[in-house]
Parts: C-alpha cells; sequence; structure tokens
C-alpha cells in the first residue's frame, strides 16, 4: 500500500492510500478518514463506516463535501471511501458515458465480457477492501455501511446479501430499483447481460423478501432530487419492506436535491445511527 496524501483533520487523519487491487486487476486508490482514538495508543483499532460513492465519483467527493470528519473523530469512527469503479483498465467503451464504465461499476461483479475480469466491485467493496483496511490500519472488523445514489443502492445490496457482516445500513436517495430505471437497466445489461434472473439478484428492492436478516434501512431523499422521478423509486424499495415487515425509515427532506450539500445536511443522522449500531458512546451535547 503506498500513502499518497495525508491531511490532518479534527485531530485525527485524512489519508490517500494507493493499492493492487487483485480483485480488480488494476491499481485503486481509496480515501480514509482516521480518528483521533485509533491513533492514541499503538494497537487501538475503531470500527468503520464504509462510504459508496454515486456516478461520476471517486473516493474523494465524500471526504472533501460531506463534512463527516468533525462528528466522526468524536465517535471515534473511521470512514473509508472506495472508488467507484476500477480505473485505467482501457476497455472499449469505458469513457463514453458517465453512467457506465468509468465511475459508475454499480457495485455489482460484472458477467459480461469485456467487463467481468476488472468490473468487480462489488468483491472489492465487500471483501478484499476491508481486509487489507483491517490488516493495514487501525480499523476493526466492526462495519457499517451507506452510500449515495449509485452507492447508496450499493450499501444496501453490500448489507442485504451478506447477514451478519455490517452492523447498520443507510443511503442517501438510493437508485432503490435498478431494474426498472434506466441507470440500472444500461448498467445491468452491460455488465450482467440479458438474462434478467441474473439482474434480480443485485437489485435492493427485490432482495428484501429473502432477506436473511431485518438490518433496519435509514434511507433520506431529497422531494427537490433531480433524478427522483425518472431513476430512483424510494417507494418502491418501502413497498417491499412493508409487504414483509422489513423495518424501514424513509425520510422525504423538503426542497432537497441530490447533491452534497443535501447529504451534508444530513450525515451527522447517519452517522449517528451508525455509531448506535458499533457500540460507541455519542458525544454529549
Ligand atoms: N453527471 C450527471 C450527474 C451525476 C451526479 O449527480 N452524480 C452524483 C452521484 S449520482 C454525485 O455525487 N456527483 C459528484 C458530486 O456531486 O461531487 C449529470 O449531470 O446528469
Amino acid at each position: 500500500m503506498e500513502l499518497l496524501l495525508t491531511n490532518a483533520s479534527f485531530g485525527g487523519e485524512h489519508r490517500r492510500y494507493r493499492h493492487t487491487a487483485a480483485t480488480l486487476e488494476c491499481q485503486m486508490e481509496f480515501s480514509i478518514f482516521l480518528p483521533p482514538q485509533s491513533l492514541a495508543e499503538p494497537g487501538r483499532k475503531v470500527p468503520v463506516l464504509y462510504w459508496l460513492s454515486g456516478l461520476t465519483c471517486n473516493d474523494e467527493n465524500f471526504m472533501q463535501k460531506a463534512g463527516a470528519q468533525k462528528l466522526a473523530a468524536e465517535l471515534g469512527l473511521a470512514i473509508v471511501c472506495p472508488d467507484t469503479s476500477p480505473r485505467g483498465v482501457n476497455l472499449p467503451g469505458e469513457d463514453d458515458s458517465y453512467d457506465f464504465g468509468s465511475g459508475a461499476g454499480f457495485y455489482v461483479n460484472a458477467t459480461e465480457q469485456p467487463w467481468a475480469p476488472h468490473y468487480r466491485m462489488y468483491d472489492y467493496v465487500v471483501k478484499e477492501l476491508p481486509q487489507l483496511v483491517e490488516s493495514e490500519l487501525p480499523v476493526s472488523a466492526e462495519k457499517s455501511i451507506s452510500g449515495h445514489s449509485m452507492g447508496g443502492h450499493g450499501a444496501l445490496i453490500c448489507a442485504l446479501k451478506n447477514p451478519g457482516l455490517y452492523r447498520s445500513v443507510s443511503a442517501f436517495a438510493p437508485v432503490a430499483h435498478p431494474v426498472e430505471c434506466p441507470w440500472g437497466q444500461k448498467a445491468f445489461a452491460g455488465y450482467l447481460g440479458g438474462n434478467q434472473e441474473q439482474w434480480n439478484q443485485w437489485d435492493a428492492t427485490l432482495l428484501i423478501a429473502d432477506a436473511q436478516e431485518r438490518l433496519p434501512l435509514l434511507i433520506d431523499q431529497g422531494t427537490a432530487d433531480q433524478f427522483l422521478a425518472e431513476q430512483l423509486n424510494p417507494q418502491a424499495l418501502v413497498r417491499a419492506c412493508h409487504s414483509v415487515n422489513h423495518p424501514v425509515t424513509l425520510r422525504m427532506q423538503s426542497g432537497y436535491d441530490h447533491s452534497y450539500f443535501f447529504i451534508a445536511s444530513f450525515i451527522d443522522d447517519h452517522l449517528h445511527h451508525h455509531a448506535e449500531a458499533l457500540g460507541l458512546a455519542q458525544p454529549q451535547l
């Protein structure tokens, strides 16, 4: 692992690393926030929140725009932000559009050529990256997951497909039912091919019925989100939850759009939600 950058932040450190990702067969960068508690004494490991970003993002957007570090430092919570796709693998068409290929890995394991050897963001996020982080950094295996848009959906499927792995899950404006929206249909057709049975294995709304763990879902959605009508469909997810009594809280936030201004406005609520599940003491107000 190569350290690219360190910034002091709220008594802790923001860092960027580069490493060779065997799962993706390429070099990847990720960002991490280490709270002061993790640096205070050797051997101390802190719980961690994995954050999955949306289309066009890399590992930097959340760290620079969400404003999560102050509360994470108080809570003693590490935050890891992976990139949103493999990089530099030079596949034809990879950079042609913002919603497929680079910056748009959709947190699935591709089965179609030429994507299959590299576009395995699900395995990278669920397995390889946590193993690396837990072995090399002062971070424990106690983890939660959250994300935005494509990454909000990624967080939901990572949790739903891995009962017991995450203590809690939340999402901002997730692409809640990808098999029924243009972003999801384009990505799934490209990465998974024409068999819709395969697509269904990667759709949070369709995974709810058979989920092996009823981990509560916390979802924030802005009412002025420019993608709400065409792409996001949180109501479909809520209906699926209600039909099997899967606990879900969907908060429609009046006037908020799809941007990081929206995320920054509510990130503290999500950090408190995850901190509670991870057994961290909440700071005194
Ligand atoms: N580029 C797309 C929108 C992409 C977009 O909104 N991406 C969201 C995630 S889905 C984002 O977080 N963008 C980066 C940022 O705001 O920092 C468009 O203009 O239609």
